[in-house]
């Protein structure tokens, strides 16, 4: 156990920690906050959800000389809602120090962008493309630059980001600190990392798997067209807090969450064809709980951080195993626990033993809920409803009704008409969602494992739009389909 106070951070810093709840360091923050203070580059790799945006954060603020009302540091990161959270979690970080952060995005409106620049933030957080413009107009100026941060770095030294992650390290001046960080950085991306910075330390926080402990992983062997009816009983059977259904397309996104609101479920969709305007509500009625179904692409597996999510469900397995962590990596985080649950159609089992094997995890076999047992959960969650009124012991000015309903009725007649009235009605409308092709591994790819596979990434990366939840395996190769995912995606 590791206090902040051992680590060396000033007296500002820590009263920021302090009011954040944050009561010792997480194992990645011990690691790298001494060595990123002493300026060294850094590449750090810890599960997701165990505070690296914090093991960033607080040594490029420590630098910050708040006198100077220019930008001295430069977070960049690969979706828009990513660089808002990060902004907001080193608002709270540098707030007793005077240190200001922005996020500045893609679909935000120019103008309005350029006059926060002018107010003089410390820190600017920002996607590739959207940064590269404010590079060109003089609207963010690079020779204060002290420190450069990559959050998910693996994702965006991707084939399409790593062209504009180089322009951006090109223009800042080099005697800077570049940090990167990610819960997974594959060998080939680690080595095209370590060419961008200067000797950097590695520090990779030990753990047996690549996945979180305290998520509890599992999958469901179902034909495609079974998919949904076994979500829905899910749904019905586990009642989460918060859930996020991730699937490969688009389409897929508005069909099911179509077919959940059908079925009488708050559910709402996010990916990359909203507006940001869509986007940013969608997100923030999940955050508040007025839905309770986030069903995504791969737009929503990276970094967010949204208390209450208990449940992920892989409606489409992805292809990466890295996006696999990632997404269950939505539940379970700064120590909770989670559950995550994929549906694998019978073609697509070789796939899963590949995550596995990648991941280092294991999935236990779930069998599908039948209808029944759907019914029945819904029940379930009035009688756990029911059981806690009891337990408050406040009934009191309901004994005399209630009497009088049990001179008429018999008690199980009065109870069942209870439950009825209050569990939620079941509504079985047929729901039909497009088809998608099974995902295939190359049965090389299978022998060989993941760990030394280049060609893998070099296909990712021409893939038309992965994050957008284009379907990969029709995805355009070619420099088009390249631009279309980073213009979709700052
Ligand atoms: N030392 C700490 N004590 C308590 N909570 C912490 C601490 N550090 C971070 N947290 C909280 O833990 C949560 C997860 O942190 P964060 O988002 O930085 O994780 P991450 O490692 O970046 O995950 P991901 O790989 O998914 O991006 C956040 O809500 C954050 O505020
Ligand atoms: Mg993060």
């Amino acid at each position: 156990m590791t206090t902040f106070n051992e680590l060396g951070i000033s007296n500002p810093i820590m009263k920021s920690l302090e009011r954040m709840g944050f009561e010792e360091a997480t194992p990645i923050q011990a690691e790298t906050i001494p060595l990123a203070l002493e300026g060294n580059d850094v590449i750090g790799q810890a599960q997701t959800g165990t505070g690296k945006t914090a093991a960033f954060g607080i040594p490029m603020i420590e630098k910050i000389d708040t006198k100077l009302r220019k930008v001295q540091g430069l977070v960049v990161a690969p979706t828009r809602e990513l660089a808002i959270q990060v902004a907001e979690e080193l608002n709270r970080l540098g707030k007793l120090k005077g240190v200001r952060s922005l996020p500045v995005y893609g679909g935000q409106h120019m103008d309005r962008q350029i006059r926060s620049l002018k107010d003089g933030p410390h820190i600017v957080v920002a996607t590739p493309g959207r940064l590269l413009d404010h590079f060109r107009r003089r609207t963010v100026r690079t020779d204060t630059v002290k420190t450069v941060v990559l959050d998910e770095a693996d994702e965006m030294l991707n084939m399409g980001f790593i062209d504009d992650i180089r322009e951006i390290l090109k223009q800042v001046p080099s005697e800077r600190q570049t940090l990167l960080f990610s819960a997974t950085m594959p060998k080939e991306i680690r080595d095209i990392a370590t060419n961008l910075m200067n000797s950097p330390k590695e520090v990779k926080v030990k753990a047996k798997e690549m996945t979180v402990e305290n998520i509890d992983q599992h999958f469901v062997e179902i034909p495609e067209k079974f998919k949904f009816d076994t979500l829905t009983n899910h749904l019905d059977i586990h009642n989460p807090d918060l859930s996020i259904i991730f699937s490969r397309t688009k389409k897929r996104v508005d069909e099911i969450t179509e077919g959940l609101q059908a079925r009488g479920f708050r559910a709402e969709g996010i990916h990359g064809d909203l507006t940001q305007g869509k986007r940013m509500s969608v997100l923030n009625k999940f955050k508040n709980g007025r839905v309770d179904v986030l069903v995504a692409t791969d737009v929503a597996a990276r970094g967010l951080d949204i208390s209450g999510v208990t449940h992920v469900y892989n409606f489409d397995i992805p292809q990466d195993p890295e996006s696999y962590v990632h997404r269950i990596g939505r539940t379970g985080r700064a120590g909770r626990t989670g559950e995550a649950i994929s549906f694998i159609t019978p073609r697509e089992m070789a796939h899963l033993r590949l995550i596995e094997k990648v991941t280092k995890s294991k999935m236990k076999r779930m069998v599908p809920p039948t209808n029944k047992e759907a019914r029945l959960g819904q029940q379930q969650v009035t009688v756990e409803k029911i059981l806690k009124t009891i337990e408050r012991n406040d009934l009191e000015a309901y004994h005399e009704t209630a009497n009088e309903l049990l001179e008429e009725h018999d008690s199980v007649t009065i109870v069942a008409a209870a439950l009825k009235m209050l569990t939620k009605e079941r509504r079985d409308v047929p729901v039909q969602i497009s088809s998608v092709a099974p995902i295939s591994v190359k049965k090389a790819q299978q022998e060989k494992g993941r760990s030394n596979n280049k060609r893998h990434y070099g296909k990712r990366g021409q893939g038309g739009g992965r994050n957008q939840g284009g379907n990969r395996n029709q995805g355009g190769r070619n420099r088009k389909g390249n631009f279309q995912k980073r213009r979709n995606r700052d």
